[in-house]
């Protein structure tokens, strides 16, 4: 169900919906632009559909629509088929500080719509702006939230859609981790990165590992043990450590423009005072491992550099193989749409 970019290319679509000033600009220039949280207060409002593409890392590949509040896309003039089509997930975000009534109503109209145009969309619910709420006030409004939707997705007797939900807010690293798990549900791949983080701990002591998207600081996946907030938190500051430092001091004197802050050799080690060391090191051009292991283990570093280094020429190979189907695909478009025309040709021709 993903749509084939002109070049040939996989471009699952992420699209950002709900109400007007729930927070789905703030959400897009914060994660992929580098906005602070406060430079949002004085965001305009979207007037109009605006896609982007985000193709920051080799995996972190998508087209992101972020819809204006206001519109009315089940108008007739509208083609909410054609978008639905080619959607790989569905972010509704639904302002947590606000009454939400109207909100509910406008994601469950939303979500049959899709549904019913592509079943295989992965629906996400974000309950924003939650940094005004207390922890236990933040589980009841999304027990609420999930119970209502529920009730109204069952009364409709659609049970069978799946929502997801999450508590998110700009200011903290929540809206992160929040992305970082409905990218993770666009990769294809998933699974096989996953067991190769997997084979890369058990064998080398280490008790978590992420492979991170540098830009976004989107974790495109992690070894099956859970993760915590708190750990994600200290990969996100690590990855920001790493990169400011390279930018002051990393970069080629005589021409700083030339080179990038992050490259071949970047890699840091931080020491934690509980006796919990942080690994990062470069995976790809775009992608970075972020591990944590106690200070016993890193005794062994040969031993990890060692199984890095098979990690990374994995990674490498899962690559290519996905370079290696989409130029098949590629060539195969090329194919039928060169068929196409010959047949047309045929066709106009009375002979
Ligand atoms: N407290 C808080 N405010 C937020 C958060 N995210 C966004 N906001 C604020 O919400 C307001 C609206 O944000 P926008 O991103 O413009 O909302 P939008 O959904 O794109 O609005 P339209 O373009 O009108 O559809 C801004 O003033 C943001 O600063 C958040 O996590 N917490």
């Amino acid at each position: 169900f993903f749509p084939l970019g002109l070049s040939g290319e996989v471009k699952p679509r992420v699209l950002l919906m709900g109400l007007r000033r729930s927070g789905k600009s703030s959400i897009q220039k914060v994660v992929f632009h580098k906005m602070s949280p406060n430079e949002t207060l004085f965001l305009e409002s979207t007037n109009k559909i605006c896609r982007e593409d985000v193709s920051s890392s080799s995996f972190v590949s998508f087209q992101i629509w972020d819809f204006p509040g206001q519109i009315d896309f089940f108008d007739p003039t509208f083609d909410y088929e054609m978008i639905f089509r080619g959607t790989g997930a569905l972010i509704f975000v639904i302002d947590s500080q606000d009454d939400y009534v109207e909100a509910l109503s406008r994601l469950h109209l939303t979500v049959t719509r899709a549904y019913k145009v592509n079943p295989d969309i992965h629906f996400e619910v974000f309950i924003h702006k939650v940094d005004g709420l207390s922890d236990d006030h933040k589980i009841e409004k999304q027990g609420d939230i999930r119970r209502r939707a529920s009730d109204d997705l069952a009364d409709a007797r659609l049970e069978r859609i799946h929502l997801s939900f999450y508590l998110t807010s700009i200011y903290d690293h929540s809206i992160f981790e929040a992305f970082s798990k409905v990218v993770q549900k666009l990769i294809p791949q998933l699974p096989t990165l996953e067991n190769l983080l997997n084979i890369f701990i058990s064998n080398s002591g280490i008790e978590k590992a992420f492979l991170f998207d540098v830009v976004s600081k989107i974790y495109i996946a992690t070894d099956s043990s859970p993760v915590d907030m708190q750990t994600y938190e200290l990969c996100c500051d690590m990855i920001d450590v790493v990169i400011d430092i390279s930018c002051i001091y990393g970069l080629a004197e005589e021409d700083p423009a030339v080179g990038s802050p992050y490259d071949k050799d970047s890699m840091a080690i931080i020491r934690l005072n509980n006796t919990t060391v942080v690994y990062l090191k470069e995976v790809t051009k775009f992608l970075a491992m972020v591990c944590f292991l106690r200070e016993e283990s890193f005794e062994r570093k040969g031993l990890i550099d060692y199984n890095f280094h098979c990690f990374r020429k994995a990674i490498q190979e899962v690559f290519d193989v996905r370079v290696e189907v989409q130029k098949n695909r590629k060539l195969l478009s090329q194919r039928r749409r060169s068929k196409q025309a010959t047949a047309n040709g045929v066709a106009g021709n009375p002979h």
